[in-house]
This record gives C-alpha cells, sequence and structure tokens, in this order.
C-alpha cells in the first residue's frame, strides 16, 4: 500500500444506516463526521462529500482504510442490508486516493478492541478481566461478528457472518417466537431479531402471539416504549432481544474459546447500559448445561464508543 503525502488517513465506517468519516494520524482520528448513508446515492458521492470540506492540503495525496458492513473478497464489494455496491479499485481512482485498503466493519472493530480505553467498555456480569481469543457481537442495522486471536505480541483478527447463522431457540416461548418467523423467511438467522428490524419483528411476533394489531412502530419507538414501561409488548421484545444476544454471545464463547472475553458493539445497545446489565443477556451467556462454569468465567463488555471500526481503521497495521 502506498503511503499518504502527509501521513494522513481517511477512514470511513459504513454500517446499513450511519456512516462516519474522519482524518486518522498516528493511530488517533479528529475531523469526525457522521451523516445517514440515506442522504447519498452511492459511497463516492457520500466520501466525496466529506473529502470537500476539507482543507485542500489535507485532501491530497490521501490513503483511506474504510470499514464496510458487507463480506470482503475481492474488488467488488456489495453491502448486505442497503443497495450499495463499488469497485475497491475504480473507487481509489475515482477519489484520487493513493491507495485504498477495505475491510469488514466487525474486522475494523475487533481491531479496535486493544485501543479501547477502560471508560469505553462497560463490564457486564461478574468476571471483569480475562486472557485469550476475543469474540465481538454487535446489533446495529444489521448483526455483526469477528473474532481477535492473539498472536504472539500482535493479533490475528477473523471476520465471519456468524450474524447470519441459524438462530435457536432455548425455550418454549423462543420456539413459538421462531415458529412464526419462520412462516416469513425460510431461513431465521440471528439478525432477524437481534438488528434494529429484529426488535420490531420481535414486537410484532409478540402481538400476534397475543392476538392484538401491532402499531407501526420504529425500533426506537419499541426501546423507548420499553423503557418507559408503557408498552408491554415493546418491554417483551426489549428483554427477548438481551436473552437471544446473550444465548448467541454464549454460542460464539464457546465456538472460540472466547477467554478473553465477548466485546458487544453497535449502535442500539450503548444507549441502555443499565436496562442491558440488569437484563437476562447475562444469565443466558452462561446457561450452557454442561459448559456453564466456562461461560461463567468469561468476563462480557459492552463498548460504549458508538464507532470503535473508527479506532481500528486509524490503528489497522497499513503503510500510511
Ligand atoms: N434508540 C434506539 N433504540 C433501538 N434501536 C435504535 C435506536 N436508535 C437507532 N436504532 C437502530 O439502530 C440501527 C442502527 O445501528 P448503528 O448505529 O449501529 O448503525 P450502522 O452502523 O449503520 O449499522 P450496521 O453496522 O449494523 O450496518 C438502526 O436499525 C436503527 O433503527
Amino acid at each position: 500500500m502506498e503511503p499518504s503525502v502527509n501521513g494522513l488517513r481517511l477512514i470511513a465506517d459504513i454500517g446499513g444506516t450511519n456512516a462516519r468519516f474522519a482524518l486518522a494520524r498516528d493511530g488517533r482520528y479528529s475531523r469526525l463526521s457522521s451523516v445517514e448513508d440515506g442522504r447519498y446515492d452511492t459511497l463516492h458521492d457520500a466520501l466525496a462529500d466529506y473529502l470537500t470540506v476539507l482543507p485542500v492540503e489535507e485532501r491530497s495525496g490521501l490513503a483511506a482504510a474504510i470499514a464496510i458492513a458487507a463480506p470482503v473478497a475481492g474488488d467488488q464489494i456489495t453491502m448486505t442490508n442497503k443497495t450499495w455496491s463499488f469497485s475497491v479499485e475504480e473507487l481509489k481512482r475515482s477519489l484520487n486516493l493513493v491507495s485504498l485498503t477495505v475491510v469488514n466493519d466487525f474486522a475494523a472493530t475487533a481491531q479496535a478492541i486493544p485501543h479501547l480505553a477502560e471508560s469505553e467498555r462497560f463490564v457486564v456480569g461478574l468476571p471483569t478481566s480475562g486472557k485469550g481469543n476475543i469474540g465481538i457481537v454487535g446489533p446495529g442495522t444489521g448483526l455483526g461478528m469477528s473474532a481477535l486471536i492473539p498472536h504472539g505480541a500482535d493479533w490475528v483478527l477473523v471476520a465471519g457472518e456468524g450474524g447470519h447463522a441459524t438462530l435457536a431457540a432455548s425455550t418454549e416461548e423462543e420456539f413459538a417466537i421462531l415458529q412464526i418467523l419462520r412462516k416469513r423467511w425460510t431461513h431465521v438467522s440471528a439478525e432477524r431479531v437481534l438488528s434494529g428490524a429484529g426488535l420490531v419483528n420481535l414486537y410484532e411476533v409478540l402481538c400476534s402471539i397475543e392476538g392484538v394489531e401491532p402499531l407501526m412502530l420504529t425500533p426506537a419507538d419499541v426501546t423507548r416504549r420499553a423503557l418507559h414501561g408503557s408498552d408491554n409488548n415493546c418491554i417483551k421484545a426489549f428483554e427477548y432481544f438481551c436473552g437471544f444476544l446473550g444465548s448467541v454471545a454464549g454460542d460464539l464463547a464457546l465456538t472460540i474459546g472466547a477467554f478473553g472475553g465477548i466485546y458487544i458493539a453497535g449502535g442500539i445497545l450503548l444507549r441502555f447500559k443499565e436496562a442491558f446489565a440488569t437484563s437476562s443477556f447475562r444469565q443466558r451467556f452462561e446457561s450452557k448445561g454442561r459448559f456453564s462454569e466456562m461461560l461463567e468465567r468469561i468476563p462480557t463488555y459492552l463498548i460504549l464508543d458508538e464507532s470503535p471500526a473508527l479506532t481500528g481503521l486509524a490503528n489497522l497495521p497499513i503503510n500510511t
């Protein structure tokens, strides 16, 4: 990768709803700008708009690193929960960048973990520290998942698409919810309940179980009505959301042997850390039959930084 002319790195965290842009140098970033993706037709337009407000001396000869909510393999990238699609090579050329690195957004989030300040992670449950493999799971527009594996003094990033793995039920009530969701989609992935849209799906299913007509609610409406205690099905939707997340996070911990902990990212739960801490999340995380004792020793953290992927991109070991 070519270094930038002035040591600056353009970084961008592109989610299914929100895009965040900044300029990084020496592992830190500034000039943060957050916008809704919906304002632009293409990623090129969103990046070009950010670049135009930068002073000329900062915008020329830039190297760039982008974290995107999409599988990253090869030159052509297509976002999962958005219609944006682009060629890495063409984007680099059209924006006049000296280099462009594109990684999965949860790979960049994983890269941020060793750089998080104590104040940016909120412990949920009893164990407060651990050592070893780390798992990351994050409900936002979609459900991201990744792992960080220690390798000598370094880390190996593992980006996957675990949010699209099949969701399992652990109780009769969850089974009833899945039965209804299976009428909508033949494959019910974890993302169908563990995302903004997933909160609404849970609310609608709970209404249908009770035989009441659901209101047209946004994800933010569901959490607001849940936390105000004003709507029983919203309260239950939030509770099922946290319970399913505990189960999925526990599965990730078992799968990768995450003795270094599981980190919860994404733009939803950091707004509700107290309610999340008192939910069934941790009990469900540990509730893994004969392996409960193993889970009891694994810490779980909520990341309080809204875009840890930017910190990850600022620290990505590339030559800028
Ligand atoms: N107060 C809230 N309560 C519940 N959900 C919310 C709230 N505010 C926003 N959301 C939902 O959070 C989601 C956006 O999350 P986030 O900010 O992590 O977006 P993103 O980075 O674009 O997502 P992703 O990386 O998953 O593609 C949307 O589905 C939105 O409706």
